[in-house]
Formats: C-alpha cells, sequence, structure tokens
C-alpha cells in the first residue's frame, strides 16, 4: 500500500465546457479516511471515478505511491487497480446468496473454493454478518445489503476502497448505525478510504480528514477538528457545522482567532473596511452583560433551545440556551470567540 497522489487534476468532459474538476492536488496518507464533502454537482463523484479508472483526466495525474494511475494520455483500467468501489444501490446479486455475492470477486479471480469460504467467513464476520451467509439480498434490510457491499469489497483486499454516498438511502438511525460499522471497517481493513458525501456531520464524524470542494476545486483540506475551528473563507465557515457569519470592522493585524473584548470592539466601531468573523453559537453567552439582541427564533432541541437572534444592527447569530426563551425577547449576548474568516 501507498499513499494516494492527486497531482493538479481537471476534467472537462466535453471539449470547450466547463471543468467538472479543476487543478486539484491532494495527498491521501497511507490507510487515511478522507471524505470528499461540497456540494452536488461541485465535482466530487467524478474525482471519485478518476481514482476508480472509470473516467480519465484531461489533466493532471493519480499517483498511488510512485505509480502513475493516470494521466491525460495513459491509464490503468479499474480491475488492474486494486480498488473497490460501493455504491449507493450496493449493486448485490439478487439470485445469489449473501456469502456467494461476498464470493464472487474471489471467483472471478479463480481463487480455490475453500479458500474462498474462508475468506467470505472472515469479511461477514468483519461486517457482523456471519449469521446471515445463506440469506438472499431481498431477505435483508438495508443497512445489512450495505454490509455485504462492504463486505464483498474486503474480500480482495483492497488498497483504496472508494464509497459514493454510500449511506443516502438509509435512514437517519441506520446511518448512525452504519457510521459506527464504516468506522470500524477502517480500522479492521486498515484500508486507505476515500468516501464521498454533502452531508458534513457524516463527513466530520467518519473521516480523519476532509477535503471540501466547490464548482470543481479544492477549497480546504483538513482534520475535521482543524475545519471546524479554522475554516479557510466563507464557503468552508458556512458549510461546516454551525454558525453565523457576522460583518465587523477589520481588525488590525493578522490574528484570526478573536476574543469578546476584540468583537465588541470590532462591532461597534464601524470602520470602512470590514471582515467576516464566524461565530459558532457554543461561544454566544445568552443573558451575560454584553450586547443587546432580540430573539427571532427559538427551538427546542430536548437538552437545550436553539436560538437565532438578531443583534441591534439587524445582524443575525445562533445561540444555545438551557432556560427557555420565545421569540421577541430582548435579551443581551457575549461572544466570547470568533474566527475570522
Ligand atoms: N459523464 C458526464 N458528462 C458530462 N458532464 C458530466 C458527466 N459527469 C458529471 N458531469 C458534470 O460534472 C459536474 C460535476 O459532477 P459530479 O457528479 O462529479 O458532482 P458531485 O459533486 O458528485 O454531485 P452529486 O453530489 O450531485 O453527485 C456536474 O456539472 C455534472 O453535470
Amino acid at each position: 500500500m501507498a499513499k494516494l497522489i492527486l497531482n493538479h487534476l481537471s476534467k472537462t468532459f466535453h471539449l470547450g465546457g466547463t471543468a467538472a474538476v479543476r487543478d486539484l492536488s491532494l495527498t491521501v496518507r497511507e490507510g487515511g479516511f478522507l471524505a470528499l464533502l461540497g456540494p452536488s454537482g461541485c465535482g466530487k463523484t467524478t474525482v471519485l471515478r478518476m481514482i476508480a479508472g472509470f473516467e480519465q483526466p484531461t489533466d493532471g495525474s493519480i499517483l498511488l505511491g510512485e505509480r502513475v494511475l493516470a494521466d491525460a494520455s495513459e491509464m490503468v483500467p479499474p480491475e488492474h487497480r486494486n480498488m473497490a468501489m460501493v455504491f449507493q444501490s450496493y449493486a448485490l446479486w439478487p439470485h445469489m446468496s449473501v456469502a456467494e455475492n461476498v464470493g464472487y470477486p474471489l471467483k472471478v479471480r479463480g481463487v480455490s473454493s475453500a479458500k474462498r469460504q474462508a475468506k467470505v467467513l472472515e469479511a461477514l464476520s468483519a461486517v457482523r454478518l456471519e449469521a446471515y451467509a445463506d440469506r438472499r439480498p431481498a431477505d435483508l434490510s438495508g443497512g445489512q445489503r450495505q454490509r455485504v457491499a462492504l463486505a464483498r469489497c474486503l474480500v480482495t483486499e483492497p488498497d483504496v476502497v472508494l464509497l459514493d454516498e454510500p449511506l443516502a438511502n438509509l435512514d437517519r438511525h441506520l446511518r448512525q448505525e452504519m457510521e459506527e460499522t464504516f468506522r470500524e471497517f477502517h480500522a479492521r481493513s486498515g484500508a486507505t478510504m476515500i468516501y464521498v458525501t454533502h452531508d458534513q456531520a457524516e463527513a466530520m464524524a467518519l473521516a480523519t480528514d476532509v477535503a471540501v470542494m466547490s464548482e470543481g476545486r479544492l477549497l480546504q483540506m483538513a482534520t475535521p477538528e482543524d475545519l471546524y475551528a479554522r475554516p479557510e473563507g466563507r464557503l468552508v465557515g458556512s458549510l461546516v457545522g454551525q454558525g453565523a457569519i457576522l460583518t465587523l470592522a477589520s481588525p488590525p493585524g493578522a490574528q484570526r482567532q478573536l476574543d469578546w473584548a476584540a468583537l465588541k470592539a470590532l462591532y461597534e466601531e464601524r470602520g470602512m473596511t470590514t471582515a467576516e468573523v464566524l461565530v459558532r453559537p457554543q461561544d454566544v453567552e445568552v443573558s451575560a452583560d454584553g450586547l443587546p439582541a432580540t430573539v427571532s427564533s427559538a427551538l427546542f432541541e430536548g437538552e437545550r433551545y436553539a436560538l437565532r437572534l438578531t443583534l441591534a444592527d439587524g445582524q443575525m447569530l445562533r445561540a444555545f440556551s438551557r432556560s427557555p426563551a420565545k421569540i421577541g425577547d430582548q435579551v443581551s449576548v457575549v461572544i466570547h470567540s470568533g474566527w475570522r474568516l
């Protein structure tokens, strides 16, 4: 195994058309779990299909370690890349049992029946489906089918596992359960995984690294923690986690993490040049002596109220509150921390 390198990768489907992927460079470390995150149409699937070998780059190259998998002039066919792809639709054979489905890629490769059986059992136990070996896919739940698809990709011991929105068809409860399965699968297989999703919570929960894309470009790649705490630019800031973006007077210097004293001063200054500052709801304290605000919406979430607040100048903030609040309430807020985008 080795790291996967995307080097100035571009893809244009039609001559003279707009590029689906533009000059995208990133490295997925060996055994890493990368989520490709971005809105619909931003080019995530096209990146995944280029890595799998279903599309050829128009420009740039893809390398697995030292080995060039594809560039604009040549390309290693998908079956010679030792990668496995898991789709939303599972793509299981309905007429085969679970065990036969899982063992099929080995059968195609001419692996002996005894060896196949052992590998199939091992893969099924990795996704906790040993007891279902003789069932047909039609007799399984959506989550179980997805686990069969995962087991089928595990048997071939791929270097890289590619997942294209694999949980999109599942309900919320099952998604959480499957997230756990994916994490476990990643830990057990040691495979490098690349996971396409437009769901930021899913990307953050699963991956060791998240690459945020927009309009074919890579905006930022970082660990989930870093992406949340230090997003680069408005798009990443609004896509990852909850928060509100305030327009304040531009702070002097290059400092990006701003405390209450700085934020208050910048809010009141109304300078000529402005800066955008991301404020997370947990950094807003309601009922502390600070800026006057009006509650514009209050949503009871069980353990707390999620509030939208309107400041005196009309700007919006999000906050959490333990005590009940209702629309129209006048409050005072302190913003403990903000991140200059
Ligand atoms: N085979 C194709 N021929 C022409 N254009 C294509 C083709 N595949 C994708 N595109 C275009 O490339 C752009 C990126 O598509 P892609 O499917 O990679 O986006 P995505 O981020 O995966 O979106 P989604 O989340 O909706 O699947 C889109 O504008 C799409 O219309």
